[in-house]
C-alpha cells in the first residue's frame, strides 16, 4: 500500500496536497490536465522532490530520508531512460547489476525478460538502432528486472502512436500482474485509464483524490473531471 499522508509538495508557485491511499496490486492511473501535478507527485514518491510536510509511506515504511535509488520502486520517464552508448542488453542489465558483471543465472534472466517484453535477439543492438517501442520495450525490461515492488510511470509511452501505445500498456499490465507488481501510471488520456487501470485517481484544483474503481469513476464523474473530460 501506498500512503500519502497529508502531504504536501511545493515546485516554485504551484503546491500539491494528497492524501490518499493507493492500494498494492493491479493499476492505478492518476489523471489530471496539463500542469495539475501528476509528475510533481511521482518524483516526490519516487524520491526526487522533498515534500514540504507530511509523509509518504511504502508498504508501511516512511520514504523520508530514503534516497530514490533505495526506494522499493522502479519509475519509467518519457526519455532519457536508456544509456545511448551501451548495447541494449547491457541497458537492460543493468537493472540486475550497476556494475552489470552479471552471473550465468542472470544473464538467463536478463534474456528471459527480454524475450518476455519481445526483444529476443535484438539485445545486440544499441538503442539508435531500435523503434522508439522496442526502446519503451528495453526500459521497461530493465525495470522488471529491478523487481521492486512498485513500477511508477510517468507517461513513457506518450511519443508512441495509438496502436503501440495500446500496446505497451497491455505489456505493463500483464507483466505487472505476472510480476505481482503494483503499478501507478500517469496519464493524461482517460481511454488509458480505462484500459488498464483498477483504479483511478484525479488530480485537480491542487489535489489529489482517493483513487475510485475507474469504471465508477468515469460514469459518474466528479464536476472538475467531467469539465476536464468535456462532458
Ligand atoms: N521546475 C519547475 N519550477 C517551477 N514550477 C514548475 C517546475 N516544473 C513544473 N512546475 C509547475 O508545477 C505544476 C505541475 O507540473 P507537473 O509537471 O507536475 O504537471 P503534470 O500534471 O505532470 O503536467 P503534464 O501532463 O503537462 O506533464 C505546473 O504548474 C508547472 O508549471
Amino acid at each position: 500500500m501506498l500512503t500519502l499522508d497529508d502531504l504536501r509538495i511545493s515546485l516554485g508557485d504551484f503546491t500539491l496536497r494528497a492524501d490518499a491511499t493507493i492500494a498494492s496490486g493491479g493499476v492505478t492511473a492518476l489523471i489530471g490536465a496539463s500542469g495539475s501535478g501528476k509528475s510533481t507527485l511521482l518524483a516526490a514518491i519516487a524520491g526526487f522532490l522533498a515534500p514540504v510536510s507530511g509523509r509518504i509511506l511504502i508498504d508501511e515504511r516512511d520514504m523520508a530520508g530514503i534516497a530514490p535509488g533505495e526506494r522499493p520502486l522502479s519509475i519509467l520517464f518519457q526519455d532519457q531512460n536508456l544509456f545511448p552508448h551501451l548495447s541494449i542488453a547491457r541497458n537492460v542489465g543493468l537493472g540486475l547489476r550497476p556494475d552489470l558483471r552479471l552471473n550465468e543465472t542472470q544473464v538467463e534472466r536478463r534474456d528471459e525478460v527480454l524475450r518476455q517484453v519481445g526483444l529476443a535477439g535484438l539485445g545486440d543492438r544499441l538503442p539508435r538502432d531500435l523503434s522508439g517501442g522496442q526502446q519503451s520495450r528495453a526500459a521497461l525490461a530493465r525495470a522488471l528486472l529491478r523487481a521492486r515492488p512498485w513500477l511508477l510511470l510517468d507517461e513513457p509511452f506518450s511519443a508512441l502512436g495509438p496502436a503501440l501505445r495500446s500496446e505497451m500498456l497491455d505489456l505493463v499490465e500483464r507483466t505487472a500482474r505476472d510480476e505481482g507488481l503494483s503499478v501507478l501510471m500517469v496519464t493524461h488520456d482517460p481511454e488509458d485509464a480505462k484500459r488498464i487501470a483498477d483504479r483511478t485517481a484525479f488530480i485537480a484544483e491542487g489535489k489529489l483524490q482517493e483513487p475510485r474503481p475507474t469504471a465508477d469513476l468515469f460514469s459518474d464523474p466528479p464536476n472538475a473531471l467531467r469539465e476536464y473530460l468535456g462532458e
